[in-house]
C-alpha cells in the first residue's frame, strides 16, 4: 500500500510509523487513520516484527482530530456512520505499540498516544484535551482512558479547562512512562521496542493482553485471567528455553513457540 500521510519503516524487528502531515501539525483525518490502521495491521501480521513505535514530528505528535474535516459534520452522519469508531482498531493490535511523543499531543493526539501501550515523551511534549474550547468533548477515549491513567481530579482538570500539561507533569501523574531529551526520543523508543521484540512473542502478547485486562474487569477476574495465562505459558518451548538459559547461565534463544 502507498502511504501519503504516514511514513512506514522497519528497524530490524521494530515497525516504525511516523505521522506525516506537517502542514497541519499531524491533525488526524480519515485518510491518515486508514493508513495508520493498515500499517499497524500489516506489522501485527508480520512474524518478523515484535513491537511498533508511532511517532510524529518535533513540533507535534498530533494536534488532534482534523477540525477542518470535522467542522461541518451533522449528528445523524456522526451517529449512523459511527464517526471515530475506527480509531478503536488501534487498541485491537496484539503486539506492543510505543508512542514516542514530542511537541503537541492534543485531543485525538493525546487519545491516540493513550491507545498505545506506553508513552515515551520528549521534554517538549505537551498533552491536553482541548475539545471543550471547540464546543465538544473528547470522543476517542479522552474522558475514559485519561481518567483511568491519571485519576479523576487531573482528568477533570484537563478535560474541563482544556489546559495543556508538560512532559514532567504527565510523567508525575502516570500518563507517561519516561521523559527523555528530544534528541534521544526516537532512539529510546526504538531501543525499548527492540528489547520487547527480543523476548518470546506469545509471552509478550499475553502480557499485553493481561495488563489491559486490569482496565476492563474486576481484580478477582483479572487475577484469575493472569493465573490461567501464566499456567498456559508452561506449554511454550520459550518457557523451557528461558528457564534453561537462566540455570545454564547463557542467553536465551526464543523461537516464539
Ligand atoms: C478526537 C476528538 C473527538 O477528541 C476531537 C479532537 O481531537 S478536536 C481537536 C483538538 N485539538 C485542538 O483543538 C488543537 C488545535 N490546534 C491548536 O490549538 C494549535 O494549532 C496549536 C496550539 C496546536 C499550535 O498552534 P500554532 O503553533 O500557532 O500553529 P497553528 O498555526 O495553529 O497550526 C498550524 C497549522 O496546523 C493546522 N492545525 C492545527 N491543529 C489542527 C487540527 N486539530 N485540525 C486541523 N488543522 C489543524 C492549523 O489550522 C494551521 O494550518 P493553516 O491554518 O495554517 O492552514
Amino acid at each position: 500500500m502507498a502511504y501519503e500521510n504516514i511514513i512506514v519503516e522497519t528497524r530490524g524487528p521494530v515497525g516504525l510509523i511516523k505521522l506525516n502531515r506537517p502542514q497541519a501539525l499531524n491533525a488526524l483525518n480519515s485518510a491518515l487513520l486508514g493508513e495508520l490502521n493498515a500499517a499497524l495491521a500489516a506489522f501485527d501480521a508480520d512474524g518478523r516484527i515484535g513491537a511498533m513505535v508511532i511517532t510524529g514530528s518535533e513540533k507535534a505528535f498530533a494536534a488532534g482530530a482534523d477540525i477542518k474535516e470535522m467542522q461541518s459534520l451533522e449528528f445523524v452522519d456522526a451517529y449512523t456512520k459511527d464517526f471515530l469508531g475506527d480509531w478503536e482498531k488501534v487498541t485491537r493490535i496484539r503486539k506492543p505499540i510505543i508512542a514516542a511523543v514530542a511537541g503537541y499531543a492534543l485531543g485525538g493526539g493525546c487519545e491516540l498516544a493513550m491507545m498505545c501501550d506506553f508513552i515515551i515523551a520528549a521534554k517538549t511534549a505537551k498533552f491536553g484535551q482541548p475539545e471543550i474550547t471547540l464546543g465538544v468533548m473528547p470522543g476517542m477515549g479522552g474522558t475514559q482512558r485519561l481518567a483511568r491513567f491519571v485519576g479523576k481530579a487531573k482528568a477533570m482538570d484537563l478535560c474541563l479547562t482544556g489546559r495543556m500539561m508538560d512532559a514532567e507533569e504527565a510523567e508525575r501523574c502516570g500518563l507517561v512512562a519516561r521523559v527523555v531529551p528530544g534528541q534521544d526520543l526516537l532512539e529510546e523508543a526504538i531501543q525499548a521496542a527492540e528489547k520487547i521484540a527480543s523476548f518470546s512473542q506469545p509471552v509478550v502478547m499475553m502480557t499485553k493482553e493481561t495488563v489491559n485486562r486490569a482496565y476492563e474487569t474486576t481484580l478477582a477476574e483479572g487475577l484469575r485471567f493472569e493465573r490461567r495465562l501464566f499456567h498456559s505459558m508452561f506449554a511454550l518451548e520459550d518457557q523451557k528455553e528461558g528457564m534453561a538459559a537462566f540455570t545454564g547461565k547463557r542467553t536465551p534463544y526464543f523461537k516464539n513457540r
